[in-house]
């Protein structure tokens, strides 16, 4: 697993963007035949992520027409248009804004008559698109990844999930501070669908997560908080600012940091080897 430290959340969302367009989508060259598909999460961490990448289509650096999304999880029983439903909230804040063929994304219908099945039928046509190829998180303040709140099974997919009394509390802020308007239930994907995913790469910031940040990455895989199933991820990238680093060790900052720089410096060589080769 690789941690980024960055100095704030927008400095995170530039760089998870940058790395999203230029080594993952424009890298991987989709075509409609063989598109990219995108796990996407909602929150506050991702929307600077969401603002650079939008920033790069519109300057004609990256474009969704072959790329194909599915979402984390959504509500149950909330109506799709509800402004606070993540139906509204990833079409406001990100696919109006981006080249997207609606038809290619995807978002769990927390209003379906049957919810086993439409949970069924999700999982299904992620596997017959070929799996997921990079799952962008975030997470809650109990180190849940997508809503699987703690105590999830580390091999659960996609399937109806009550909510964690804190996280009603945490969404509350969405739904006028009423604790009673906030949805008790959501579909979300499972653990073992994010594990799937060939890369999963995690946005983490500010200090609200810093005591899940360590017990993700400082502690063993355990399911009380389900972010640190990510230790056992081939591809696992987690990106955070400062204030999310608060409960860290330094000595797991300095080491996570030290990495960063060794990385650079063998990128720095590889680049210069490879214009050396094109002379
Ligand atoms: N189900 C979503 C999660 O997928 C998301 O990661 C979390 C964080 O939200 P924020 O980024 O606003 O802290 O919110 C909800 O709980």
């Amino acid at each position: 697993m690789r941690l980024i430290i960055r100095d704030d959340s927008a400095s995170v969302g530039e760089y998870i963007g940058q790395y999203i367009a230029k080594r993952r989508i424009n890298d991987f060259c989709p075509t409609p035949e063989r598109p990219f598909v995108l796990g996407l999460p909602t929150g506050s961490s991702p929307i600077p992520t969401y603002k650079c990448l939008i920033r790069l289509v519109k300057d004609g650096k990256l474009s969704f027409r072959n790329v194909v999304t599915f979402n984390m999880d959504e509500y149950v029983g909330l109506p799709e248009d509800h402004p606070e439903s993540y139906h509204t909230f990833m079409f406001r804040e990100f696919f109006s804004q981006v080249d997207i063929d609606p038809k290619n994304v995807n978002i769990l219908d927390g209003n379906a008559a049957d919810l086993v099945e439409e949970c069924n039928a999700y999982e299904e046509k992620i596997r017959a698109l070929g799996g997921i190829e990079l799952f962008l998180g975030g997470i809650g303040e109990d180190g849940h990844i997508a809503f699987n709140e703690p105590g999830s099974s580390l091999s659960s997919r996609t399937r109806i999930k009550t909510l964690a009394y804190e996280t009603i509390l945490a969404n509350a802020r969405f739904f006028g501070n009423d604790v009673a308007a906030v949805p008790r239930m959501a579909l979300t994907v499972g653990v073992k669908t994010v594990l799937d995913a060939r890369e999963v790469v995690v946005v983490v910031t500010g200090q609200r997560k810093a005591l899940a940040l360590s017990m993700a990455i400082e502690n063993g895989v355990n399911h009380l908080w389900t972010l640190s199933a990510l230790q056992t991820h081939p591809l696992a990238l987690i990106v955070v600012d400062e204030d999310a680093t608060a409960e860290l060790r330094v000595k797991t900052v300095k080491y996570f940091k030290s990495i960063e720089r060794v990385q650079e410096e063998v990128e720095a060589a590889q680049e210069k080897l490879a214009k050396r080769k094109r002379i």
